[in-house]
């Protein structure tokens, strides 16, 4: 929890208590349906919580911005992202229902406005998005090939309207057909090298050459 404060310093009290209650929230939730595992549950600020906002060292959502959120498993990387950007519309996408259920049981445990969720496969969702954001669902060819079509042409924000996606290892050979994807390393935002997974992939709508 220190460490959401130390990289995030300007979160408000509410927030601070929302990032507070997410322990209990998920050791609760995890001890009657078992979708994060215990140790993850044990290490959730630094494993689930930073790392989730990582991405908005990369990119600060604008109020009423709207985000899709594709195979958030437990709510990751949506529920920290949506306390931080309390005025920024998530949806959380994922084809499991009770994962779904514990989302849901989370985010409203929480109070918050900000979210609704999905329980479907990306494929089959409607609508258009500012950003979508994701985290260990699929390597980026099928990736892409699922959420193009699903990203808003105006951008209000920094970056270009598009997809964030939270990955690691050599990306060289699954970006190969995507040199408009930039990627931005997670150890240039935090001082400590703290993840696994540790590299921020951005790639814009019109992400041909
Ligand atoms: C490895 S988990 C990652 C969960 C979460 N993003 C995280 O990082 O903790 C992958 C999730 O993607 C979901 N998933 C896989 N393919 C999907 C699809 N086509 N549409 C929606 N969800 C999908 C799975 O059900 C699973 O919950």
């Amino acid at each position: 929890m220190e460490l959401i404060q130390k990289y995030f310093p300007e979160i408000t009290p509410d927030q601070k208590e929302k990032f507070a209650a997410l322990q209990d929230l998920y050791k609760d939730w995890n001890s009657k349906i078992n979708v994060v595992s215990r140790k993850d549950v044990d290490e959730l600020y630094l494993r689930h919580v930073l790392h989730s906002l990582g991405i908005a060292k990369v990119q600060t959502f604008k109020k009423g911005a709207s985000i899709l959120d594709v195979g958030t498993g437990g709510g990751f990387p949506g529920i920290p992202l949506a306390i931080l950007f309390p005025e920024v519309n998530f949806r959380l996408v994922d084809s499991i229902g009770k994962k779904i259920k514990v989302v849901n049981e989370v985010s409203e445990g929480l109070g918050l406005q900000n979210v609704v969720t999905t329980n479907a496969r990306v494929e089959e969702i409607d609508g258009k998005f500012d950003f979508i954001v994701s985290r260990a669902v699929a390597a980026m060819p099928t990736f892409v090939h699922w959420v193009q079509g699903k990203i808003a042409k105006e951008s209000k924000h920094e970056l270009k309207n598009g997809i964030l996606y939270l990955k690691g290892g050599d990306l060289s050979e699954e970006l190969q057909d995507y040199p408009k994807a930039t990627i931005y390393e997670l150890q240039d935002y935090f001082e400590e090298d703290f993840f696994e997974t540790k590299k921020v992939v951005h790639l814009p709508m019109k992400y041909k050459k």
